[in-house]
Order: structure tokens, then sequence, then C-alpha cells
């Protein structure tokens, strides 16, 4: 199996780029199903997410805007638990249905952050699709009405995910060696 080093974690290849894509294909047309008419805001949660909404993106055949929102709490490898938003939103969230894009769902932390500050604007319906869940690792209690893959409870890296800053530019995805 493939192993790569990025500063000082050796990581083993976990999932390769064709299953992300089947995974992201499977939303994508749950989302062409249940959304065509609802005109929906997608709200990309910057910076691990870029990859993910612009592959989804490109495979939803109605209309859609997006805009994109950067809240961060990790360092290394690790959960700082404290999630700040960095840049806002521009857009009128109330009464549009929203749809937020995560990368990957781990604690829960960072989307219940996202979900509190998006429903003080009064949106029509708040959803949430991400690419990623660790279910193992996960405390909250909201509903995910858009799971690519579940993981287990390992660090990864790739297709927008990072280790420090690095690896975001894998097309795959890697799992941490402990
Ligand atoms: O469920 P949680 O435990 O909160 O973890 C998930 C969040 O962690 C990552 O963001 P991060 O804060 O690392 O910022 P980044 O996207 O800029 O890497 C990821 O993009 C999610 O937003
Ligand atoms: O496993 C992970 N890898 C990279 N970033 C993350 N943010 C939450 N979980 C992870």
């Amino acid at each position: 199996m493939k192993r790569i080093k990025l500063l000082d974690r050796e990581f083993k290849l976990s999932i390769p780029f064709e299953q992300i894509d089947g995974a992201i294909a499977k939303i994508a047309d749950k989302m062409n199903k249940e959304l065509s008419d609802k005109d929906p805001l997608l709200v990309c949660v910057l910076n691990g997410s870029f990859m993910f909404a612009s592959d989804l993106m490109r495979k939803l055949d109605f209309p859609c805007q997006i805009s994109f929102v950067k809240f961060s709490s990790y360092r290394g490898t690790e959960t700082t638990g404290n999630v700040k938003e960095i840049i806002g939103l521009t857009e009128k969230i109330e009464g549009r249905t929203i749809v937020i894009l995560e990368d990957i769902i781990d604690t829960g932390i960072t989307i219940q952050k996202v979900l509190e500050e998006l429903s003080e604007f009064n949106p029509k319906a708040l959803k949430v699709a991400s690419m990623l869940f660790k279910p193992e690792a996960f405390t909250g209690d909201i509903e995910v009405d858009y799971v690519g893959i579940e993981i287990p409870n390992d660090f990864i890296v790739g297709y927008g995910l990072d280790y420090d800053g690095y690896g975001r530019n894998l097309p795959d995805i890697y799992t941490v060696v402990e």
C-alpha cells in the first residue's frame, strides 16, 4: 500500500480518488432529486471543503449558488475544541434553503457551530452534506442529510484535508500510521 511522509508523520493510502468520486456522485444524485426546485445556497466551510465543493457542484444539474465561510478549530492532528469564525457570509440567508458543505464531520464541534451561526439568520431549511463522517468520534446530536463515506476514528489527510497545512493537494485520502 502506498505510503507518504508529511512533516514528521507517515501516512498510508486508505481511500483512492475513484471511491471518493463515486461517493460524491451518490450525494449529487440525491441532491438532484431532493433540491432541484429549492434554489439552494451551498455554503462551503473553508479551507478543507474546497475540493469536495468543487467536485460536487459540477455534478449538480439544477440552479444553485455557492458561498464560502471559514471556521477553524484544528491544530496539527488535534481539535482545539474552540471554533472561531474567520470569514463571514455576505449572501442573504433568510427564507432560503441552505446546504452546508463540509469535507469532514469528526467530533461535530465545527458543524454544530456553523449550524448555530446560520440558524440565527432564519433560513427556510438548513441541510448538511459531509464528504466524510467519523461516527466513533462524533459527539453531536444533529442529522447529517448527505454523507459520502463513513470512516474510522483515525487522522487522515488528502482531498482538501491537511496536516498542519500540508497534504490538501493529494487526490486520494491517506491515514496516519501511528
Ligand atoms: O467535527 P470537527 O471535530 O469539528 O472537525 C471537522 C472540521 O475540522 C476541519 O476543519 P479545520 O478546523 O481543521 O480547518 P481547515 O478546514 O481549514 O483545515 C474540517 O474541515 C471540519 O471543518
Ligand atoms: O482526520 C482529520 N484530518 C484532517 N483534518 C481534520 N479535521 C477534522 N478531522 C480531521
